[in-house]
Order: structure tokens, then sequence, then C-alpha cells
């Protein structure tokens, strides 16, 4: 596990989108199609808006979702909107590359929903799996205290309490997240200090769930001093 920490959130976002596109171009490379795995979040979007201009094949990548707001398609809450606005739809990223989750008004319960989407996940493992953390060390749609963390059995679920609001989400599980080569975690600001500072000071995943996830080959931590600032040196 290797910590990065960058003066500001503008610098971390600059050398993840410019980590990202290394990654994808040298999967690529070798002839395989990356596969990547996207959050949410504030961070995301000034990490997503600065993508286009490195210079990788986004197009050969095939992006899926940690967690997304069970609202309806194209809504301002979504997640795939976010990141459709920040790159994908601007990069030209072909449609049957984008697996977006299932929205409201899909026709299915959540729950079918989530199984649905399990569907669609790779049987090898994620390239690279970004989250972001929430103040209370949330990742993905994993809340401490909600009974999401102890899934062992399916890929993706349901949650219809989320203390952040929209209530009702789908959140891929541990099983699935950590089904990756990369994880990076991504977190910027103040108001994380204490969630990035609890989740790396071995708390349970019940209390801060991103202390759970890792990725087989690597996992970085891509941190602004703020959002370190309570990491004991
Ligand atoms: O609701 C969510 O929150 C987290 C963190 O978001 P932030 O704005 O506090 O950085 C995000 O990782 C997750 O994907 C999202 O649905």
């Amino acid at each position: 596990m290797t910590i990065e920490i960058f003066d500001s959130g503008d610098d971390l976002a600059l050398a993840v989108s410019r980590q990202l596109a290394a990654r994808v171009h040298s999967v690529a490379t070798v002839g395989r199609t990356p596969k990547v795995v996207l959050t949410g979040g504030s961070i995301a979007t000034r990490i997503y808006g600065r993508l286009s201009a490195e210079n990788a094949d986004w197009s050969r990548a095939e992006y899926w979702w940690g967690d997304e707001r069970f609202v309806p398609e194209g809504h301002e809450d979504r997640n795939d909107r976010q990141a459709r606005e920040g790159f994908l739809d601007r990069l030209g990223v072909p449609a049957e590359h984008i697996h977006a989750m299932p929205a409201h008004g899909c026709d299915l319960s959540m729950a079918e929903a989530a199984d649905q989407y399990a569907t669609t996940l790779p049987q090898d493992p994620f390239d690279v799996v970004l989250l972001g953390v929430g103040p209370d060390a949330h990742i993905a749609s994993l809340f401490p205290g909600h009974p999401q963390v102890n899934e062992t059995e399916r890929l993706a679920v349901e949650v219809f309490d989320s203390p952040k609001p929209p209530p009702q989400r789908i959140t891929l599980t541990y099983p699935a997240l950590n089904h990756t080569k990369v994880t990076w975690f991504v977190v910027a600001g103040a108001d994380k200090a204490d969630a990035v500072a609890k989740a790396l000071g071995g708390a349970p995943i019940e209390e801060a769930p991103a202390a759970g996830a890792r990725g087989l080959e690597e996992t970085v931590w891509f941190l602004d001093t703020a959002a370190a600032s309570k990491l004991r040196r």
C-alpha cells in the first residue's frame, strides 16, 4: 500500500489523470481491453475534467461504476452523468463500452437491478478501481454500520437508506470492488482527514468501509495535504 500526497486537489487530479492515462495505454498496448471502475464524488469531477487532455485511447477501455444513485436516467445526481459529461461523451467512448448501472424507471426492482448489473461485470479482474471516500469513510455506497459492508456473496446490492442523499442506490460490494489489479483512492479536502486517518489507522470496515478495499497488485491512496493532515507520521 502506497500513500501519495499532493499540495492541492488540482495537483492530485492532474497526477491521477496522468497515471490513469498511462495505465489505460499500457493495458491497451498489450492487446487487452482496459477495464476501469469509476467513482462519483467531488474529486472525481476534477479528475474527469482533465482526462481529455491526456493522450490515451480512452475509447478502447470499458467503464463500470462502483456505485450509482437510483434516480432517473440523466438526473443530475447520477454518477454516470458526471463521467459522461466529464469525459466519456466528449471523447466519444462507444456506448457499448459504458456499463452504467440501471436507473429508476427501468422496470426492475432495486434488488433485480443490482443482480442484473452483477451480470455485466467481467470475469477477469478490473485493471483499476477508483474510489472516492466520504467524510464518514464510506466508499462507493458502502456506509459505516450498514449491512452491505458484510456482503460476501452478491457482487452488487441495493441500498435503501443511504445517509447521504439520495437514499436509494446500488453499490458494488467488496467481492466485486476488490476483484481488481489496482485500487486507487482519490481523496481531497480537510473534511476527509478523519476518514482517511481512520481507514489507514486500522479501523474495522463497519466503522470505516474504506479500510476494506484493496487491489490484488497495488493499492494507492492519492491524498491532498488537507486530507492527509490527520495521518500520524
Ligand atoms: O455519494 C457518493 O460519495 C462518495 C464520496 O463523495 P465526495 O463528494 O464526498 O467526494 C463517492 O465516492 C461515491 O461514489 C458517491 O456515490
